[in-house]
């Protein structure tokens, strides 16, 4: 029997100030676990400037962080899982954008280092170099909950639709996604890429965006979002700082496997022929 439960995306406004951004997403992760939220994510580098002048000034290592210790106190407090956005990772003389994964009891459960480094020049639109700091993962991730099995990529990962593909034939029902899109990618991008992954795997896709700061150069897209297995979006913000709720409805995602089960309907014998070549 499925158990159907309550997601909620923190779009915080992150700022130039470590404590005030911890401080933001642990009021958020209160009231949208106060509000009845079973799984909170907060946005990519919710604890930090999506800038690479600062990543490193900002990372923590996981053992003795600051940051992961006040997310898994909460965590256990409020007996909820939070994916807790992500944070510059330091790790010996590396660094990664590193989504955290906090179980209920307050540990963590499993880590999300982002795969696919955002290394992009639009011209006279945005620039940005995250593989001048950051290494790459080198692991897709995933892990179980009572509800189902989740999903956790960052961003520019969510462009790949392969990593995808592989999480729903290891099972995931849901995919949360910490990311900042930016003003020029955002409006051109994130609807059609979410709403691409949802009804290509049949799945409850949730990407949660930091809130757009107009004092930075990297202009966050915000309009976190969930979109459901048919392929439609419904919960999105605006730029602004906010909370989204969305009800998960497993029985919804069978029923839409049901009527129209694309997933059954594979060629993998083909496909695998063609893999090979
Ligand atoms: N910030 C990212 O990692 C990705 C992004 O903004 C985009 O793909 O567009």
């Amino acid at each position: 029997m499925c158990k159907n439960f309550k997601i909620a995306l923190c779009q915080t406004m992150v700022k130039d100030d470590k404590v005030y951004n911890l401080k933001k997403a642990l009021e958020f992760i209160e009231e949208a676990a106060v509000n009845g939220a079973n799984i909170i994510s907060l946005g990519e580098m919710f604890i930090c400037p999506y800038r690479n002048d600062v990543f490193k000034e900002y990372a923590e290592e996981e053992e003795g962080s600051i940051t992961l210790k006040a997310i898994a106190e909460i965590a256990k407090k409020y007996n909820v899982y939070i994916v807790a956005g992500s944070i510059p990772e330091k790790d010996g003389d590396k660094y990664y954008n590193t989504a955290y994964v906090i179980g209920k009891d307050g540990n963590i459960i499993t880590k999300h280092r982002k795969m696919h480094l955002f290394d992009i020049d639009i011209k006279d639109g945005v620039y940005m170099k995250e593989s001048d700091t950051f290494s790459y993962g080198q692991n897709i991730t995933m892990f179980d909950t009572e509800y189902c099995k989740v999903g956790v990529a960052i961003c520019y990962d969510m462009r790949f639709p392969e990593i995808f593909r592989i999480m729903v034939q290891n099972d995931v029902k849901l995919v949360i996604v910490p990311a900042a899109f930016n003003n020029v990618t955002g409006p051109a991008h994130w609807d059609i890429i979410i709403r691409n992954r949802s009804v290509d795997n049949q799945i409850y896709f949730a990407a949660a965006s930091p809130a757009r700061n107009y004092d930075e150069t990297y202009l966050a897209y915000g309009h976190s979002s969930v979109c459901n297995p048919f392929g439609e979006i419904i919960g999105q913000l605006d730029e602004n700082e906010d909370i989204l709720y969305c009800d998960i409805d497993l029985n919804y995602l069978e029923k839409v496997r049901t009527e129209l089960p694309l997933l059954k309907h594979r060629r993998l014998d083909i496909y695998g022929i063609n893999t090979k070549k």
